[in-house]
């Protein structure tokens, strides 16, 4: 079996096709230097898939006082990786510098059943981050990456609504896996038998769109690092819709991949959705204590 970390995978990636083999800008110096060295990461982003991941490693990258590995190493949830050890997975982290915490990302790890025990067997006091998505958005944007994946190798795909729904019973389909990664307090309750919650920081996906900064300063209280992502790392593109970044001689937006336009769902299947995930959502809330205001 082909380990999986460089490659976009199946219809099904959990691979962030937003990976761009880009220099490391701003923040990062020079490898060479003295002091530097590889370490094990102090910090995951464990997901969730579709939430601002790949946003929220970026932007967190600008931080003088972070190293962040910008591919996903799936190094707890994938066999071939794991097997190879922790020497494997500390080699394919970034230099680093003694005062820099080492950051990496791979949603699949909140969802995969074996992560949270492996990644506390390496550090079972690590820090882990979570970004969260409204969970019907989520679910969407899940299908839309299967669904261009599909449509740009040529290949037909089932339409959302039969993949969501049961087509006998009409109830939503908690086995499609777009539904049931979207039902946290599941995977959540899971890493909860690992860590105790204090090591978590939840970081909420739209707001990360609308006040990033906002939101990377509690990341930055969470990791113990001073404030030093301000306004002036990131500006707002009209076209795209989104914050981009202000780089040291250039700006720099996410690949196109990241917000696509959704196909248009109907309103009575919003709502049905709506209806099954509020309890789900709520029961999420009771657990890390936190109201994300879902509707
Ligand atoms: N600044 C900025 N620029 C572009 N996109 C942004 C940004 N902030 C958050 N997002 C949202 O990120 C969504 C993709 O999430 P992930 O990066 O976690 O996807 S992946 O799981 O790694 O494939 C992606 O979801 P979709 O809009 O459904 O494509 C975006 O809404």
């Amino acid at each position: 079996m082909e380990a999986r970390i460089y490659s976009v995978g199946d219809d099904d990636a959990d691979v962030d096709d937003a990976y761009y083999d880009d220099t490391l800008e701003g923040a990062q110096r020079p490898a060479h230097q003295k002091h530097q060295k590889r370490r094990l990461p102090q910090c995951l982003i464990i997901g969730v898939r579709k939430g601002g991941t790949r946003a929220l490693l970026e932007f967190l990258n600008l931080h003088p006082n972070i190293a962040a590995e910008k591919k996903e190493m799936h190094f707890f949830d994938d066999e071939v990786n794991y097997n190879r050890g922790l020497e494997f997975y500390r080699k394919r982290m970034p230099y680093s510098y003694e005062d820099q915490v080492t950051l990496e990302k791979t949603p699949a790890y909140f969802v995969e059943e074996v992560v949270p025990g492996r990644v506390s067997a390496m550090n079972s006091s690590i820090k882990l981050i979570l970004i969260l998505r409204d969970p019907v958005e989520r679910a969407i944007s899940d299908y839309m990456q299967i669904y261009t994946t599909r449509h740009e190798r040529g290949k037909t795909h089932e339409t959302f609504e039969n993949l969501a729904f049961d087509a006998m019973t009409g109830d939503v389909n908690k086995s499609y896996k777009a539904i049931r990664r979207s039902i946290y307090h599941r995977h959540m309750e899971r890493w909860l038998e690992h860590f105790p919650l204090h090591q978590f920081h939840f970081v909420s996906a739209e707001n990360l769109v609308q006040n990033p900064v906002e939101e990377l300063r509690k990341v930055e209280d969470f990791l113990q690092i001073d404030h030093r992502l301000t306004q002036d790392h990131f500006y707002f593109n009209q076209t795209r819709g989104f914050y981009c970044m202000h780089l040291q001689h250039r700006q720099k937006c996410l690949a196109p991949s990241k917000g696509r336009a959704h196909i248009p769902i109907d309103q009575d299947v919003i709502y049905k959705l709506r209806e099954f995930f509020r309890p789900h959502n709520q029961e999420m809330y009771e657990l890390v204590g936190m109201n994300f205001g879902w509707p």
